[in-house]
């Protein structure tokens, strides 16, 4: 999937661009392959379902997203899909399939990182019943909405549309995910697997700074009401306000919630930043940058956006400019679910033994402890867990990083975790003989 890009020379595959059609037929040749009904949603979602002929068990749905960020790894969001749907395809080829005692189904996601809209999760958002109809309003950088961009490629982009996505709970008992850990910490211990125990709860707004656009060369200094200097006066407090909340907290906001332990995983991030007319001789009339903030802890985050906002009308009031705030996304910090999370773990002590010379544990592991991980990265199963129980099953990344090409997972690594899921098969849907 890595050569299916709109991108020259990088990955880029976003929501319903060319090349997420192109993965789409892709994608849906594997589903079949491995013995799968498939079948496209009307949010651009793939799904390939196996249905046990006479089960009345509640499916358990494996997935991840096909989408990337601009100038991607191949392996976030796609390592999951494929994961998956190679473990059916071993399950057929060792006739199992037909031993499974509930549906399993495999969903391609169509929209995780929200890069084009800035929403996140428009695709298992859809699934888990939980997206609301306004979000077909929302419009992406070039002003078409999502309701626009779903009837440009034959989706009927209506209410009723996106009522016909939604599973219904009784429907399904699970939700289960394969991804890049995006992170150091497997790395670190030396152990090619790892298991969820939670999701970071994140926001992303909008700032928007409106000055005087002018003339580079005969506005005077004091004359200015510069939006690119305010802009990148937020950028730098931001980033104080997220290393050491107390400096900027008023007592009001203080809410006793700050401690080492609820600050963990508070992060913030501009990733983008625009400007008009983008002029080297031309003083700005307006700036717009996007904020991420992400925490485990929910009040915090909530408390650090609040905190924000003030400091951004505030000293926009300083500078005589004008300024908006616009929240574009919030989802709560996601717990997984203990149950899955030990059959998981359990999955995955077998698979990396399995996997080890000897048995004695995968090479290079130092422990047999299965590590358990928080993410600060968002999944698609924080939309999931709206719909049924989730559990998460992290593999080791060289160096941490992600969201880049330099992402890299070791073959090895990728066997462990197809193994891992498949001993979780075994063990949660397929029938002794
Ligand atoms: N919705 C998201 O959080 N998308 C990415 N996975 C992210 O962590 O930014
Ligand atoms: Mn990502
Ligand atoms: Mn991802």
């Amino acid at each position: 999937m890595i050569q299916i890009s709109d991108g020259e020379g990088f990955l880029e595959r976003t929501f319903l661009s060319p090349a997420s059609f192109r993965a789409t037929d892709v994608i849906i040749s594997w589903m079949k392959d491995a013995g799968l009904t498939t079948w496209v949603d009307q949010m651009g979602n793939i799904h390939g379902r196996f249905e046990p002929s006479n089960s009345t068990d509640k499916a358990l749905l494996i997935g991840s997203h096909m989408d990337t960020v601009i100038d991607a790894g191949m392996y976030d969001g796609a390592l999951g899909i494929i994961c998956a749907i190679s473990a059916l395809k071993v399950l057929r080829v060792t006739g199992k399939l037909q031993r499974l005692t509930r549906p399993v189904e495999v969903i391609a996601f169509s929209d995780e990182e929200g890069v084009r809209f800035q929403t996140t999760f428009l695709g298992s958002a859809a699934v888990a019943g939980i997206l609301p109809e306004s979000i077909l309003q929302v419009s992406d950088k070039s002003g078409t909405t999502v309701q626009e961009a779903l009837r440009l490629n034959s989706f009927e982009a209506s209410a009723a549309a996106l009522g016909q996505v939604k599973y219904s709970p009784e429907s399904v008992g699970s939700y289960v995910e394969v991804h890049l850990e995006q992170g150091p910490v497997l790395e670190a211990l030396r152990y090619p697997l790892g298991v969820v125990k939670g999701i970071a709860g994140q926001t992303r707004l909008k700032v928007i700074v409106d000055g005087s656009q002018g003339h580079a060369g005969t506005v005077p200094m004091k004359l200015r009401r510069d939006p690119m200097v305010a802009a990148a006066e937020l950028v730098v407090t931001l980033e104080g306000l997220c290393k050491d909340p107390s400096r900027f907290l008023t007592y009001d906001e203080e809410c006793g919630c700050f401690n080492e332990e609820s600050l963990a995983g508070l992060v913030c991030t501009v990733g983008e930043l625009l400007t008009w007319p983008s002029a080297s001789n031309v003083i700005p009339g307006q700036v717009n940058f996007t904020v991420d903030i992400r925490a485990m802890d929910d009040l915090v985050r909530e408390t650090i956006v609040a905190s924000f906002s003030r400091i951004v009308m505030q000293r926009c009031d300083h500078r005589l400019v004008d300024c908006a705030v616009e929240h574009k996304h919030s989802a709560a910090a996601t717990p997984c679910d203990p149950e899955l999370t030990a059959q998981l773990k359990r999955a995955t002590r077998s698979a990396v033994s399995a996997m080890a010379p000897g048995g004695h544990g995968h090479a290079g592991a130092e422990s047999t402890a299965t590590p358990v991980l928080m993410s600060g990265a968002g999944h698609d199963a924080m939309a999931m867990a709206r719909l049924t129980r989730v559990g998460m099953l992290f593999v080791r990344c060289r160096g941490g990083v992600s969201h880049s090409p330099e992402e890299h997972v070791a073959e090895d690594d990728v066997w462990a975790a197809g193994l891992a899921l498949l001993r979780f098969l075994d063990q949660h849907a397929v029938a002794e003989l």
